[in-house]
This record gives C-alpha cells, sequence and structure tokens, in this order.
C-alpha cells in the first residue's frame, strides 16, 4: 500500500539555525519557509536527489509539536511521510486493523497541497506516520 518516502520531517526550535546547517554546512538546495496555520507549524522543505527533509518549527498556540520539543528541546526527527494512491482507501484498510488515525480523523490539506493524515505513533512501532496522496 505504501510507496515513495515524500519525506522525513524533523521538529527544530529554531527554523533559521536548522536552514543554516542543512543549506551552508550540508549543501543541499532548500526551500524558503512557509508557514500552515491550520497545521501549527511553519515548513522549511530540503530537498534532495531522492526524498525531502521537512523541517519543522512550532506555529502559534496548541502546535502539535510543541510537547515533542520540550521533550527533546535540541530538535529531533518527528515523523516519517510515506506516499499512497489513494488516501481513503488507505484510512479505511488501517482503520479496520485498528490503527488509530489522529485528529478528526479525516485527511487535510498538507504542505505540498494534497490531502494528508498521520497515525499515531504507539500503532507504529514508536513512530509518527503521515501519509500523503500521490
Ligand atoms: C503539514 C505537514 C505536511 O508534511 O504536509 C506536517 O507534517 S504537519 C506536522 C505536525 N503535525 C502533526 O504532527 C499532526 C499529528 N500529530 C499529533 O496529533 C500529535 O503530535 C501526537 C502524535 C498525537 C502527539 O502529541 P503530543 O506529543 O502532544 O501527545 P503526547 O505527549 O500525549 O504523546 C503521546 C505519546 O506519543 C509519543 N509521541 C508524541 N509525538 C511523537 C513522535 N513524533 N514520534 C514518536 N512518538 C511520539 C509521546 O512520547 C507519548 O508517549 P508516552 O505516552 O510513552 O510518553
Ligand atoms: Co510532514
Amino acid at each position: 500500500m505504501i510507496g515513495r518516502l515524500n519525506h522525513v520531517a524533523i521538529a527544530v526550535p529554531d527554523l533559521e539555525a536548522a536552514v543554516l546547517i542543512y543549506r551552508d554546512t550540508l549543501g543541499a538546495r532548500v526551500s524558503a519557509p512557509q508557514d500552515l496555520p491550520e497545521h501549527g507549524v511553519t515548513t522549511v522543505f530540503v530537498e534532495l536527489p531522492n526524498t525531502k527533509i521537512e523541517l519543522l518549527a512550532p506555529l502559534g498556540d496548541g502546535s502539535p509539536i510543541a510537547a515533542f520539543l520540550q521533550r527533546v528541546p535540541e530538535g529531533g526527527v518527528h515523523h516519517l511521510c510515506f506516499e499512497v494512491n489513494d488516501i481513503a482507501a488507505a484510512a479505511a484498510r488501517l482503520t479496520a486493523t485498528g490503527a488509530r488515525i489522529l485528529g478528526d480523523g479525516r485527511p487535510r490539506i498538507g504542505a505540498h497541497g494534497k490531502p494528508v493524515l498521520f497515525l499515531h505513533p504507539k500503532d507504529f512501532v514508536g513512530t509518527l506516520v503521515e501519509l500523503e496522496e500521490a
């Protein structure tokens, strides 16, 4: 069911510092920051030949990454995003197995303008999983 690895997300306390590391120290191509108020994050994408790294900083009150950054103040790997062809079919299959979809269970439009949903890390060997419709 899952296809390509769309991105690996890293939650960071300081987006500018993280951009310097990826752009200047590691020499990667880095996008401009994008505020996504409906997701409570600001994102920067690092473009690699085979996938992307999503740098995530909290935006506004009640950001879903706030508690994570309290636990890991220096930042760390936050989620993996896999592509699926049909997100409604993927959601139906996953809920049938008992996996928990986070939020209201319905896909929302993600950073690439496509529907995304998130799966509870406790159901996926301790890793928060995002699915994005390809
Ligand atoms: C726009 C976009 C895009 O790419 O298109 C994005 O990615 S937006 C990316 C930001 N949006 C999201 O992440 C949306 C989905 N995420 C959420 O709803 C939340 O972050 C949760 C995953 C529910 C976690 O929330 P929070 O940390 O406040 O809850 P909590 O403290 O009760 O955590 C419950 C348990 O899950 C663990 N836990 C929390 N976050 C985790 C993570 N990222 N990876 C692995 N485990 C994690 C905690 O340690 C805790 O374990 P213990 O019970 O053992 O202590
Ligand atoms: Co993501």
